[in-house]
């Protein structure tokens, strides 16, 4: 049975059959309402971008909001957040504070554990799946509304240990417009629905690039949009391939324009009908 229901976003939700098998650990000094985690299968599509996009937009919003770096050998959240210089120098034997980015997200990276930043990380499989647990485990999270969790890539097994040790209430997938792209993210999809963790929906980027002189929209990518995704999966948003996005880690969220920003709140809408 979990560890700690009082302190599990899925509280009261679970039938008593789901508690009993349940092997979720959870941190007593945690309050979090929803886990809601960012995939793709294939990497490079904007996984990182748009999870730290969406917190700020969430953060803005006036949510209380945390960023979980769960991408373990690949960590870009510091970057993009401005935070690349700080580390976690101390602990005790309750927990890990997360690092706090100005205007109050709570942010938790491989990278803040590590000596420099572009120190590798040459762990196996399952440390790497370990730390992610940990990040949910011994991590003071604190009250949060949302925490969104930047997954680990592709739907190897620490993806399944990411899915496995932390209560996620749904997950946003985030693909590009090609074929070869969409049927590795079906992939993900597939994964997301055996693990029974509800798929909110697609977030499309870098589907079109937006003229500055005649705001013409051009398409970036030819593809067959009936064999997009899955059938019953909804494109929650379609973002363009933007300096906006790209120059995120030094202009924020303040550098992003209200028509992008518009279409993070589809997906904000999505996330918080839960
Ligand atoms: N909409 C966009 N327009 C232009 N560039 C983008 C857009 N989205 C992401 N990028 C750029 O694409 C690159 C990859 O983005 P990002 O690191 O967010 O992807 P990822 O899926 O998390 O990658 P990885 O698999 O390496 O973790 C970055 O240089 C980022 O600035």
């Amino acid at each position: 049975m979990a560890d700690n229901c009082n302190s599990c976003p899925s509280n009261g939700t679970c039938s008593a059959e789901k508690k009993e098998t349940c092997m979720i650990e959870n941190n007593p000094l945690n309050n979090v309402k929803h886990i809601i985690g960012v995939m793709s299968g294939k990497g490079g599509v904007g996984k990182s971008t748009v999870s730290a996009v969406l917190a700020y937009e969430l953060l803005r919003n006036g949510f209380k909001v945390g960023l979980m770096d769960a991408d373990i050998t690949g960590p870009s959240i510091p970057r993009l957040v401005k935070l690349q210089d700080k580390r976690i120098t101390s602990s005790s034997e309750k927990g890990m504070l997360p690092i706090t980015a100005p205007g109050g997200l709570k942010v938790m990276s491989t990278n803040f554990l590590v000596e420099n930043e572009d120190s590798p990380v040459l762990w196996r499989g399952p440390i790497i799946g370990n730390l992610v647990k940990q990040f949910w485990t011994d991590v003071i999270w604190g009250d949060l509304d949302y925490l969104i969790v930047d997954m680990p890539p592709g739907t190897a097994d620490v993806a399944i240990t990411a899915m496995q040790s932390m209560p996620m209430s749904g997950i946003v997938m985030v693909t590009i417009p090609q074929d070869m792209v969409s049927m590795i993210v079906s992939k993900a999809v597939n994964m997301a629905n055996k693990m029974n963790v509800p798929v909110l929906g697609v977030i499309e980027n870098m589907s079109y690039i937006k003229c500055p002189n005649c705001s013409e929209t051009i398409d970036m990518f030819e593809y067959n949009d009936d064999n997009f995704i899955a059938p019953d999966v909804d494109i929650l948003c379609k973002l363009p391939m933007c300096k906006e996005l790209i120059n995120f880690a030094q202009k924020g969220i303040l550098g992003i324009g209200d028509d992008i920003l518009s279409e993070f709140n589809k997906v904000i809408a999505a996330i918080t009908k839960l």
